[in-house]
């Protein structure tokens, strides 16, 4: 066994309790540099989460088709004028379904990385529960729709007409 997977299996796996907070500060400071770059300020951590999802938004059918929606959503949540607390489960939804978006992409990117393109039951497993966590988070994101913004555009529009 390598030094660094010693190191590993023996404390960066213990739960965080059984460390004392010194030796918690020092193992993470460590194990932070095996990363093979790490942001050296908050503007390049913004950068990298900003290069994320725009990875995302070029590659992903599905995240493009949630962002739009969920623009037209925040959109009418404030153009119908819903309360501030409605706005917020609106904003909140589609936040939701964008970070599962992009959880989904994230795990979808290392399972492949880890198994290539040999098939594996676990791979299956866990790219199927990300795809279910997406899907589960657009039926809450179509009902919280259904209830807080489609009563107010329908009386909207039956006003119009
Ligand atoms: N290495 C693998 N081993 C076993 N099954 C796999 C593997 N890769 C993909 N699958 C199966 O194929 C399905 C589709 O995988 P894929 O990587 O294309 O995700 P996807 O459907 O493109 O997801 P999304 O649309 O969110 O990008 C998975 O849900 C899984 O059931």
């Amino acid at each position: 066994m390598s030094h660094c997977a010693q190191w590993l299996s023996r404390e960066a796996y213990m739960p965080d309790t059984q460390l004392p907070p010194s030796r918690l500060e020092a193992n993470l400071a460590r194990s932070r540099g095996y990363a093979w770059r790490i942001a050296p300020n908050l503007f390049s951590s913004f950068r990298y989460a900003g290069m994320g999802v725009s990875y995302a938004f070029q590659t992903q059918r599905n995240f493009r088709i949630h962002v739009v929606l969920g623009a037209i959503a925040v959109g009418l949540a404030f153009g119908l004028g819903l309360s501030a607390t409605d706005r917020a489960i609106v904003t909140l939804t589609v936040a939701a379904v964008l970070v599962m978006e992009l959880l989904n992409t994230a795990l979808e990117s290392v399972v492949d990385l880890t198994v290539e393109q040999r098939y594996h039951e676990l791979a299956r497993i866990a790219k199927d529960c990300s795809a279910g966590a997406v899907l589960i988070a657009a039926i809450a994101a179509v009902l919280v729709a259904a209830t807080l913004l489609l009563p107010p555009l329908w009386l909207r529009l039956s006003l119009l007409w």
